[in-house]
């Protein structure tokens, strides 16, 4: 009843333990345990806001949806999505975190990092061009996220510069995984035909990583060729998207870009970029390692990390820790 009266509801924190199990605590915080101030930014079904803490005094995000809208979109999915993703990835330096959600009659409430640098999107238009120095230090961090991502068979399906926003640190912090697939290897290794409504996964369970046909298609500059072509997205389609962020913070504009979806899908499936002159070669070598058809000839991550373009960055927990460059 208390609960009800002070118009709080549940909220459930979930919490991921040393051996990867989820503890699931049932916290009693609502609405009224948050003093709500400046609105961070609207989305096509929610509103962010900034809030505090009452109690801790702790600043935080808080992402607001509108049930009667997401209802009335045929949105629900996205939002079970959206919530089973966060809670999977739970706590790593480069994704905003949830701590917790709760909902009252009209809303439900998402409480996330407060990434209070915004977009990256926003700076890099400021700048129209980043450096070497910056574009190795915001993609690196990128980078490691993507590989944390993977590591917990999450695949993000939308980078791009808006998705990857900023902490008051300069630290990059990815959102928006409405649009994520969670990549769920089979368990045991069913018999053909045994998998759920009798689909019978593939033999090798390696290959149950990578999900086969989808509804889902990303933001257009960013879209991989294998999911127009064959529409299979796989994790190598964010180290496509990836080269495409590379490529944007050095030269200002994304690789594949025309007048409209159609013509900028046609100029993916046919790989026609140019690079702008004084595009660094480094780079350039990586890019044109990134952005290839054949997800399976792309560069995977550890060769990504060993590229020249990123000799100097320290991978792990000391690419957390050293001060972003001064943006020029
Ligand atoms: N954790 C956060 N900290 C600070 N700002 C945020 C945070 N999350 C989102 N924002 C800002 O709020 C705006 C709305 O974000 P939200 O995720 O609700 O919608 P969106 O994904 O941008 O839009 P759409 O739902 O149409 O894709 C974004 O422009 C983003 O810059
Ligand atoms: O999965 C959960 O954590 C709970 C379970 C109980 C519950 O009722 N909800 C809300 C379900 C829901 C989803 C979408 C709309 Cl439009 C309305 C209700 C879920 C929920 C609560 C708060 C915020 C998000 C969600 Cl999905």
């Amino acid at each position: 009843e208390e609960w009800k009266e002070r118009g709080a509801a549940v909220g459930v924190q979930r919490e991921i333990d040393a051996n990867g199990n989820t503890i699931t605590r049932v916290v009693k915080k609502g609405v009224k345990d948050f003093s709500f101030g400046r609105t961070l930014g609207e989305g096509s079904y929610s509103t962010v806001l900034a809030a505090t803490d009452r109690t801790t005094l702790k600043e935080y995000a808080i992402k607001v949806l509108d049930k009667r809208h997401i209802i009335k979109e045929k949105k629900v999915k996205y939002v079970n999505i959206e919530k089973n993703t966060l809670n999977r990835l739970g706590e790593h330096p480069g994704v905003v975190r949830l701590y917790y959600t709760f909902q009252d009659e009209r809303s439900l409430y998402f409480v996330l990092d407060l990434a209070a640098g915004g977009e990256l999107l926003g700076f890099l238009k400021r700048m129209t061009t980043f450096d070497e120095e910056c574009t190795r230090y915001y993609s690196a961090q990128i980078l490691d996220t993507i590989e944390y991502m993977h590591s917990k068979g999450v695949m993000h399906r939308d980078l791009k510069p808006e998705n990857v926003l900023l902490d008051d640190q300069m630290r990059v912090k990815i959102t928006d995984f409405g649009t994520a697939k969670i990549l769920d290897p089979p368990k045991k290794p069913p018999q053909n035909g045994d998998g759920p409504n009798g689909m019978s996964y593939p033999e090798d369970p390696a290959k149950g990583d990578d999900s086969k046909a989808n509804s889902f298609v990303g933001t257009a500059e960013y879209v991989s060729p294998e999911l127009l072509t064959d529409k299979a997205a796989c994790k190598a389609s964010d180290l496509w998207a990836f080269g495409c962020i590379v490529f944007q913070l050095l030269s200002g504009r994304p690789p594949f870009k025309a007048a409209n979806e159609y013509q900028t899908f046609q100029k993916i499936v046919g790989l026609e970029y140019e690079f702008p002159k004084g595009f660094p070669p480094v780079a350039r070598d990586l890019v044109e390692r990134l952005l290839v058809l054949d997800p399976a000839k792309r560069l995977n991550i550890e060769h990504i990390k060993n590229h020249e373009f990123f000799d100097g960055i320290e991978w792990g927990r000391k690419l957390w820790k050293i001060k972003a460059p001064r943006l020029k």
